[in-house]
């Protein structure tokens, strides 16, 4: 693919251009204070030890995105980050911090905005008023330091570790809060309560932070429809407005795909439609119905892409399986025992009442394959567990069609899915622990750039039980265009 120049700091086109700039957020003490009884409202299905899954896991995550995204921040300074007990290289509001232009922390970027007194008030009076937090406390925390704060607003402790409000423990799906689709972000609006607070805090970095100053008129928020707090309860549940990002999908300069599924409502979808229509981003949009399930939250639990003519996806919901056998899953299937899917693409300047259907997702992967990314050939397409029971469902439940690709054809997969992993294997990819590329790039024996036709393995015995992947813990704000 070669690279196209473009003007915006804030820029995506594809799902697999080269990665230049994005948002992650490092796992905080938050997460070490789920408890049992709040797991899964917190959207957690187990409690995670916090030490493993940031030593063992996460910070080899951050490492090869410094590696990839910004050399200079990382290389020659492993030896010096891995013995520091106190992970200082990794914390936002410590002078050790690394501080990248590329990979960006949330944490970090909040405190910078903090830093203006008028914003201030406002994040910790909104922040206040969503958690409960009475207006003397208000007060008390309008005095501490911009590092502190931005650390307590983002993990419910204050310094003295009282626990003021809930953790956000799902900020490390960055993904969700938002997403780039050109040079615009269009804002989320978290169907599940514990993800509120988030939102708060993003609406505001992509309000007020300088690295967003060129694109401020192009945040697009959904707003409910006028009138929609007239209507009565049963009626607004039922046409509530949810988007979380990991729902949408920039896969090529005229497409983009909008799940419709446990967190996105159909009237989001048909707003972000029109939206996109009317601001004229893309000619093609394709609203794709997937299951209520938690299995299958969002459609990048499904399948991502790896290249642009090779795609990871969740064999159940295959055109080719039409006969499951059984019918465990309730609610997932139609009566005829086969996942419910619907696909409809609706494109610029076309009658909404009438969209192109596909009947499966495999046509949409081919479509795109084709005709928006301009190959000549079908799509490849690699399935979770390689297709074989139990293993494509046990592996799609561990994230194994949820990949970060931080160029074409150079993925970040978690360790834990091996028959998917065999599968890309004789798929013609090399495949390599993540620890051991971080040696190689340390010692000088491969450089990032040289780095091709790969599979990076990330331990993920903690983090997959978040129910998330790298694809959830990215939000790329900018790569290469797609040409
Ligand atoms: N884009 C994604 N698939 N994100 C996964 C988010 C997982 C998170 N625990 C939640 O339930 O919200």
């Amino acid at each position: 693919m070669e690279p196209q120049l473009n003007p915006s700091p804030i820029f995506v086109d594809s799902e697999i251009g080269t990665l230049k700039r994005l948002l992650i957020h490092s796992p905080d003490e938050g997460l070490g204070k789920v408890i049992p009884m709040k797991a899964q409202d917190w959207l957690f299905d187990d409690i995670i030890h916090l030490d493993t899954m940031r030593k063992n896991e996460y910070d080899y995550y951050l490492k090869l995105l410094l590696y990839f995204l910004d050399y200079e921040n990382i290389h020659g300074r492993m030896s010096e980050v891995d013995s520091d007990e106190d992970r200082s290289f990794y914390k936002p509001d410590h002078p050790n911090y690394y501080n990248s232009k590329k990979v960006l922390d949330p944490q970090y970027l909040l405190s910078q905005v903090l830093d203006n007194p008028t914003i201030r008030e406002r994040i910790v009076a909104s922040i206040c008023t969503h958690e409960g937090v009475s207006y003397r406390k208000q007060l008390q925390l309008m005095e501490m330091s911009s590092l502190a704060l931005s650390r307590t607003l983002i993990s419910g402790l204050t310094p003295e570790k009282e626990m003021l409000f809930p953790p956000v423990p799902n900020l490390i799906f960055t993904r969700d809060v938002g997403i780039t689709i050109k040079d615009h972000i269009l804002l989320n609006r978290p169907a599940k309560l514990a993800r509120t607070r988030e939102s708060i805090i993003m609406r505001h970095i992509f309000f007020h932070h300088p690295i967003f100053n060129s694109i401020k008129n192009n945040v697009i928020e959904i707003e409910d429809q006028p009138g929609f707090f007239l209507l009565e309860e049963d009626e607004q549940d039922h046409r509530r407005i949810t988007l979380e990002g990991g729902d949408v999908m920039m896969v090529a300069p005229n497409h983009v795909l909008i799940g419709v599924s446990e967190r996105t409502s159909s009237y989001a979808a048909e707003r972000v439609v029109k939206e996109l229509h009317a601001r004229d981003l893309v000619e093609k949009v394709t609203v794709i119905k997937i299951p209520a399930h938690r299995s299958c939250m969002h459609i990048d639990t499904v399948f991502t892409q790896i290249k642009r003519d090779t795609w990871v996806m969740f064999g159940e919901f295959s055109g080719a399986n039409t006969d499951f056998g059984d019918n465990e899953m309730v609610g997932l299937h139609e009566p005829d025992g086969r996942f419910h899917l619907e696909i409809f693409q609706y494109v610029k300047g076309k009658d909404y009442s009438d969209p192109i259907r596909f009947e499966h997702l495999e046509s949409l992967l081919h479509h795109i394959t084709r005709y928006d990314l301009g190959c000549n050939t079908n799509a490849k397409i690699i399935y979770s567990g390689n297709k074989e029971f139990p293993y494509g469902r046990r592996e799609q439940w561990t994230d194994s069609c949820n990949m970060l690709a931080l160029k074409e054809g150079v993925v970040i997969g978690y360790d834990r899915n091996d028959k998917t992993i065999q599968a890309i294997e004789n798929a013609g990819m090399k495949v390599i622990e993540v620890s051991k590329l971080l040696e190689l790039f340390d010692c000088e024996e491969l450089h990032p750039d040289d780095v091709e036709n790969t599979l990076i393995l990330l331990p993920s015995a903690e983090l997959s039980r978040a129910r998330g992947g790298s694809h959830c813990m990215s939000m790329p704000i900018q790569r290469d265009g797609f040409m």
